[in-house]
């Protein structure tokens, strides 16, 4: 059985067995980041703002207490896995504008402590209650809302618990995106795969999970959830259609009854839904057709996020974009491959540039950035400013979050083929007949050898990781990504799947375009 942290405290330091770093990370928080108020509190942790002492940034520090087992040594399993379970969503999602970005885990004896992208916006509750919400200012958040989802859905990951409370928006302006925190009860999850758990909030839980036999599709029901209740702020139960958001939120009204856990749970598996009074009578069809396929009580039958985000309801945003329009969405598409298939791109880059004239377009985008650089290579700074030149609304680190990914060989600048890797429209391109020659001759430059296989150091070269320095983990980490027999080399057949890309440019709407003039940033 699992004890609960002051179990912890009161075991006497002199004798213990606990390891300062039972997961690995890194020890030295208190020497790299100064804490300051707290600003939020959840179940399982504690949240302040923090200084990175480095460079005076600011981050949300989420302190998680370490649960131990009797034995007081080792750490609890659910306390394990649920640090691990947060920390490997995040990775997955790592360059997605749509989430507040983990930039960096540490732990001692007692914590472990996330640092993460402070959103200072306050929870999508507080502002949706306090605001007055146009149709089209709910749509723009619900979209974000379907982003995350379809998101994790496209790397089999289940959320589970999504919910306004894990939404904040990331600053103060009327526009500001929303951004996902809190991924503890996520998990992997095949498309085909049946969970069983119970688990999630009630008001926001799909009916199957109640039932113990659900599947992905129970994070769209919360969507729709969310979606019904920013359209409304009220609960869409025809039961219960009086308890307003409010109500909900910040407790009773005088007169009325608490809406309790037991309420919720008896109007899922009981009550209708309400689509007939207002103020749906105001609310557009396109609107009510999209929520009430969210809200499909056969899982079967609810529409998939990704589906969602092609509703006519968002149809402005869903229209093709022109290539600049979606630079910064093509920049979070890229950030979800990992690092081997990113340098792998690079390496097919240079077999494609000179012959292929469509990308003659993003060769004359990178020649103006050399321009105006006198002929250097363009800095980080750089390419943001031509984002924000283009009209892409970007924090400075969120820009930088995006750029830095592309430069492979760290020097600091962008050179062509990095940033062709990020930006080519790769569908496309993988369907013309000369993409097998590519593959092949991409291969046999990285093969130095010629033996057929590329093995550790000249995959260390392509990587450019110095093996003195870093040792063999970080080699270890990119091999695991392509080598599927395991055999500590990459053949050309596992080459030619780590680069069979299935992203379409339709895959383009499952991240935020950042544009000041779609849906997005209405
Ligand atoms: N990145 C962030 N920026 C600003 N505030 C944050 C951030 N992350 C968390 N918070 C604040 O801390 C609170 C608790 O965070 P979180 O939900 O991640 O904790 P938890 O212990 O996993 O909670 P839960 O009870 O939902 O499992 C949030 O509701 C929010 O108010």
């Amino acid at each position: 059985m699992a004890t609960a942290s002051p179990a912890v405290d009161s075991i006497d330091s002199s004798d213990v067995c606990i390891p300062e770093a039972s997961f690995g990370f890194r020890t030295d928080f208190k020497e790299a980041y100064d804490l300051k108020e707290q600003i939020g509190r959840g179940a399982w942790s504690t949240v302040f703002r923090g200084v990175e002492k480095a460079d005076g940034h600011e981050w949300a520090i989420k302190i998680m207490r370490k649960v131990h087992l009797e034995d007081g040594c080792q750490l609890a399993p659910a306390f394990m896995q649920r640090t691990d379970r947060e920390i490997q969503v995040h990775k997955a999602l790592r360059k997605s504008l749509n989430v507040a970005r983990l930039h960096d885990v540490f732990e001692d004896r007692d914590n472990v402590y996330l640092v993460t992208e402070l959103c200072r916006g306050g929870l999508l509750w507080q502002r949706v209650s306090a605001e007055a919400y146009s149709e089209r200012d709910a749509a723009r958040l619900i979209k974000q809302v379907l982003q995350i989802v379809a998101q994790c859905h496209k790397q089999n990951i289940i959320i589970r618990d999504l919910k306004p409370e894990n939404l904040l928006f990331l600053n103060d302006d009327k526009d500001a995106p929303l951004k996902a925190i809190d991924f503890g009860i996520a998990q992997r999850c095949e498309p085909d795969q049946i969970l069983e758990e119970r688990c999630g909030s009630p008001v926001y839980v799909a009916p199957e999970i109640l039932q113990k036999s659900y599947s992905l599709p129970a994070d769209e029901w919360s969507a729709g959830m969310i979606a019904y209740m920013l359209l409304t702020a009220r609960l869409p139960w025809v039961d219960n259609a009086h308890v307003s958001v409010s109500h909900l939120y910040d407790g009773v009204t005088e007169g009325a009854q608490p809406f309790t856990r037991r309420d919720a749970f008896k109007a899922l598996m009981f009550s209708e839904l309400d689509f007939e009074r207002p103020p749906w009578d105001i609310i557009s069809a396109d609107g009510r057709d999209l929520v009430s396929s969210l809200l499909q009580k056969d899982p079967a039958k609810r529409i998939t996020a990704k589906a969602a985000l092609k509703h006519r309801w968002f149809s402005e945003a869903a229209s093709s974009q022109p290539f600049e329009g979606s630079l910064v969405q093509r920049l979070q598409q890229y950030g979800q491959y990992g690092r081997m298939k990113q340098a792998s791109l690079r390496k097919l880059v240079a077999e494609i540039a000179h012959e292929d004239e469509e990308v003659q377009h993003l060769v004359q985008a990178h020649n103006k950035l050399m321009r105006q650089k006198r002929g250097q290579l363009p800095s980080y700074k750089d390419v943001l400013s031509t984002l924000h030149d283009f009209g892409f609304d970007l924090t400075e680190r969120e820009g930088l979050q995006l750029i830095e990914q592309l430069d492979l060989d760290k020097s600091g600048s962008i050179d062509l083929h990095e940033w062709l890797a990020a930006l080519m429209n790769w569908s496309k391109i993988q369907r013309r007949p000369e993409w097998s020659r590519w593959v092949a001759s991409a291969f046999e430059s990285m093969d130095e050898d010629e033996s057929g296989d590329v093995g550790p150091s000249e995959m260390s070269r392509l990587l450019q990781i110095d093996l003195s320095l870093s040792g063999p983990g970080e080699l270890d980490a990119a091999m695991r990504e392509c080598d599927a027999n395991q055999d500590g080399k990459l053949c050309l057949q596992d080459f030619e799947e780590l680069l069979s890309l299935t992203d379409s440019e339709e895959d383009l709407l499952l991240f935020n375009d950042r544009k000041r003039d779609s849906i997005d940033q209405a």
